[in-house]
């Protein structure tokens, strides 16, 4: 909890405006500027204004009044332009800084320990700040916006109170007006004046709270709208909604938040007629007060006419100015919970401890792995998912890892390279922990297939090569190696097809089973010493699936190998396998000594299948 208050709201906009610096070092300059010209403009016509009027009614020479048109064009063309020119400047540096945010926050996002990645707290953060973005430029836009504005109020207030102040002089001393150009009367404007202006400014700042508090539940019931459509629109959920019958399901959901924002568009335009009738009558209440005052100063004389619209207009600027800075300050406090959630986004930091030490590159890959008394449960839980691991692979060894579901295999591979780091025990690679091991190349040696793979919408040889460059003719052998020759003999650019539909029209659409064979192949594109492979083959046809086991010591080689299955008939030809159970090893050995032990999860796991084989064969 981030505690709050004036110094706090202030340090929160310098470290929002020295981010904005460090996005786009131009903005904050030439926002300055451009409000400058913007705040002044009004002043050159208010002052020239009252003097060509003066001149007018006072006419004597021709020339002076000539030079007093020249100055308030030269002047107004010159302010023009430099605030029209600063502002298309700025309007493309806010293009600028507006990338570089999203750039700044992927980088981060894809630099991320991966635990964050899965925090659904980190998740929840990212969305937050995107859709503030998205529904009224919250965070780091507004900042800039607002920072304009109110350089601009505070350009005009200062200017608008000097050109004001010359009213208030006592002139004449003569009876019959001494009233009228008295001090009390200039104390009783100042106050009807200063009471209105700060009621005025009361209610703005709480139109607009109220209209920034509005906004902000909008946000949330928007990332819940958002995430419906998403589902809606989504080729993969559309089955699971139709087959089901999920449509009820979701039009009620949507049509909840739906409603829900509608209960909110009608408040803020509750709002806007509260507050802006009672503001349009206050403001005109204050216009009459300014020219009844500034009229009777003129007809006693003690202002000029041509200083009568100096003062008119002056006062004016005051006003829309003080009021339009208090507004500006609310709403900056008010954006300064997005500016917090930013920085706090900016500032998740790494827990991974990183070494340094260089992974020994072998020709005979030989790598050897130890998991020494490993614990660790996922954090914010409590249930360790893994308990008391310890075991040895060596170099060149296939390990089958199999048990049942959520029983912690998929999250010993997940230790293994690094995605997450053992609560207790160590893992070693040829007798180092691997924390000691410079991370990328640590991850180096992997080559691995999750269950829960990925492909992107690139083109099939950048999908299995990982890279926009890549060897082609590699990528065509490993293909094939695969097992996708025949499909990629179909694909209408060869290697260069891309996958889906999302970028391109000529994309194709991949089965379950070809998508398993591509992540194969990236796999085994990477080459690396060790390779993982998670359910491997779930999504593959009983021929795919056998090819792939037949050639599986080609495609392995040299390589020491994780092999996660639940079909233990595939698991056969690994020379060892450990059998998890509640985050345990509790059998290890090879298949025939497993299923020997009649007492054994191994052989119960087994029996369950082969029963199954028999009863189909029968
Ligand atoms: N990110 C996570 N946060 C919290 N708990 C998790 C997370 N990922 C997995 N778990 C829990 O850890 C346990 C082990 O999961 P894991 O994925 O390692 O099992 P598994 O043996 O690979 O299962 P399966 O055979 O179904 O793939 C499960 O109870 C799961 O709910």
């Amino acid at each position: 909890m981030h505690k709050k208050g004036l110094m706090y709201d202030l340090r929160l906009i310098i470290k929002g405006l020295k981010e904005i610096h460090k996005l786009q070092p131009w903005v904050l300059p030439v926002a300055v500027l451009e409000s400058f010209f913007k705040a002044i403009a009004p002043f050159v016509n208010i002052y020239m204004s009252a003097k060509i009027v003066d001149e007018l009614i006072n006419f004597s020479y021709l020339n002076r009044l000539i030079v007093f048109v020249g100055i308030t064009i030269g002047l107004n063309l010159i302010i023009y332009l430099a605030s029209t020119g600063f502002e298309h400047i700025l309007n493309l540096l806010i293009i600028i800084m507006v990338q570089n945010r999203d750039m700044v926050l992927n980088r981060k996002i894809i630099d991320m320990d991966y635990e964050h990645i899965e925090n659904p707290e980190v998740h929840l953060l990212r969305t937050k700040i995107q859709e503030a973005q998205n529904q009224s430029g919250g965070g780091i836009y507004s900042l800039i916006k607002y920072f304009g504005v109110l350089i601009k109020c505070l350009v005009i207030v200062p200017i608008s109170l000097v050109m004001i102040v010359d009213i208030f002089k006592v002139t004449s001393n003569e009876s019959s007006i001494r009233f009228l150009n008295s001090n009390i009367l200039n104390f009783i404007f100042i106050i009807l004046l200063l009471i209105g202006t700060i009621y005025n400014m009361r209610l703005k700042e709480n139109s607009e709270r109220e209209y920034f508090n509005s906004l902000n539940k909008i946000v949330d019931y928007n990332r819940i709208a958002n995430f419906y459509f998403e589902k809606v629109v989504d080729y993969n959920s559309g089955k699971d909604i139709r087959l089901y019958n999920q449509k009820n399901l979701f039009n009620t959901a949507f049509g909840e938040v739906i409603g829900e924002v509608n209960k909110i568009a009608d408040e803020i335009s509750l709002n806007y007629m509260k507050y802006g009738g009672a503001n349009g009558f206050i403001s005109s209440l204050l216009t009459g007060l300014i020219y009844i005052f500034i009229g009777l100063k003129a007809v006693i004389g003690s202002i000029t006419i041509g200083n009568v619209v100096k003062y008119t207009g002056s006062i004016n600027q005051f006003i829309s100015s003080s009021s339009m800075l208090l507004v500006t300050i609310a709403a900056l406090k008010i954006n300064n919970q997005y500016i917090q959630l930013y920085l706090d986004f900016l500032n998740i930091e790494g827990k991974k401890y990183k070494g340094t030490l260089p992974v020994e590159k072998r020709n005979d890959d030989e790598y050897e792995i130890e998991f020494r008394n490993v614990s660790f449960k996922y954090p914010g839980t409590d249930n360790y998912v893994l308990k008391n691991i310890s075991m040895k692979l060596n170099v060149g060894e296939r390990l089958a890892i199999v048990g049942m579901n959520g029983s912690g295999k998929t999250t010993f591979i997940k230790l293994l390279c690094r995605l997450y780091d053992p609560d207790e025990g160590e893992i070693l690679l040829n007798g180092i922990d691997i924390k000691k091991y410079d991370y990328d190349e640590y991850l180096s040696l992997f080559s691995i297939v999750f269950q829960d793979f990925k492909l992107f919408s690139f083109s099939l040889g950048q999908n299995v090569a990982a890279s926009v460059d890549y060897d082609e003719d590699k990528v065509k052998y490993i293909l094939v190696k695969a097992g996708l020759g025949e499909r990629l003999n179909n694909m209408p650019k060869g290697i260069q097809t891309p996958l889906y539909k999302d970028f391109d029209e000529e994309g194709v659409e991949i089965s379950g089973g070809e998508a398993q064979k591509i992540a194969l192949a990236r796999a085994l594109y990477r080459d690396a010493p060790i390779i993982i492979l998670d359910e491997p083959t779930a999504a593959l046809d009983p021929i795919a699936e056998f090819e792939i086991y037949s050639k599986f010591n080609e495609i392995v080689g040299t390589k020491t190998a994780f092999y996660i299955s639940h079909r233990l008939s595939s698991c056969r030809f690994c020379d060892e396998i450990a059998v998890f159970h509640e985050g345990k090893i509790i059998q290890k050995g090879n298949h025939d000594e497993l299923v020997e032990d009649e007492n054994g999860k191994y052989y119960e796991l087994w029996n369950s299948q082969a029963q199954y084989y028999k009863e189909e064969a029968v």
